[in-house]
């Protein structure tokens, strides 16, 4: 790391919110196993926005899998994640399924899917207060409803008690992240959470992200392919190739100085984030 280049969120005082080491995902296949996740490693400090970028299959989603404990069964995984001092991959299934939604949240991609239609919002929102902190229903609601507020839902009072139908693309992303937001998480992982969004709706929801992180000090772990994202949102980036970590570093330098060629690679396949005055919000 050169002076230039200093991890302002890193506080060795504290540690790192998420720290993974030398995992390896493999799949096994009749020719012998298939190793998606070769190695990686990465932290996440305290209030800091951590991209992971690269192309399709490189091994993005796996790594975000592993360390919620999602992986598919057939998957073998190795090495060590740490939340906090919790040792992620060793904890028991009823610790980490305490764990996810309530320390460690996580927003997929497809939030339309991944909202129950048949349940109304209030339900949705409104579940990890009843299921994590043992509140009453009507508690829950007032709460879930002040949760929207917070991702800007207008008139959440009344548009708590909506089914997802009744929300716009854009609303039904942000009601999934108010839902992970409810429990303060020391740690949000999104995964690709605005490619189903325009790009409007999008800069809305990065900036959501920005306000929670400035307002709680959250901890983000964004998977994307999206370079103009991570300019716009990330503190720090992790290059991903082939299952590796191929270079991390500040955006700045990243993109400014990239070392490795597949990151060069990338950068020249968006020729308009190096235009010196990108119109703001054009990220
Ligand atoms: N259930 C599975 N069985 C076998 N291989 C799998 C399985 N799921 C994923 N893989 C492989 O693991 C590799 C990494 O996949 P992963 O989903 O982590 O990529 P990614 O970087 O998230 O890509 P994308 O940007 O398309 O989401 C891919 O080559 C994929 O084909
Ligand atoms: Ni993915």
């Amino acid at each position: 790391m050169t002076m230039e280049e200093e991890r302002f969120h890193a506080d060795p005082a504290k540690g790192p919110t998420l720290r993974i080491r030398d995992l390896v995902v493999e799949f096994p296949k009749r020719s012998g196993p298939v190793r998606v996740v070769d190695r990686v490693s990465l932290d996440v400090w305290p209030g800091e926005i951590v991209g992971v970028i690269g192309e399709s299959g490189s091994g993005k989603t796996m790594t975000a899998l592993s360390t919620l404990r999602m992986l598919p069964k057939r998957a073998s995984v190795a090495g060590s994640i740490e939340l906090g001092a919790r040792p992620l991959l060793s904890l028991p299934a009823a610790a980490m399924r305490r764990l996810r939604g309530d320390r460690l949240a996580f927003i997929p991609q497809d939030a339309m899917r991944a909202l129950n239609p048949t349940m109304r919002i209030r339900r949705q929102v409104g579940e990890p207060f009843v299921l994590h902190r043992r509140m009453g229903v009507r508690e829950a609601i007032r709460r879930a409803a002040g949760l929207l507020r917070q991702v800007h839902v207008r008139d959440p009072d009344q548009r708590i008690h909506d089914y997802p139908h009744g929300f716009s693309g854009g609303m039904q992303q942000r009601a999934m992240i108010a839902m992970g937001l409810a429990l303060e998480p020391e740690l949000l992982i999104a995964d690709e959470p605005t490619t189903a969004l325009d790009v409007t709706v999008q800069a809305q929801v990065l900036r959501l992200l920005k306000e929670i992180r400035a307002r709680k000090g959250t901890s983000i772990l964004f998977i994307t392919h999206d370079l103009g994202v991570v300019a716009e949102l990330c503190d720090w980036v992790y290059v991903m190739y082939r299952g590796r970590i191929v270079e991390e570093g500040s955006v700045e330098r990243i993109f400014t100085a990239p070392r490795d060629a597949y990151t060069r690679t990338l950068l020249a396949a968006t020729p308009t984030l190096f235009a010196p005055a990108r119109p703001e919000g054009l990220a």
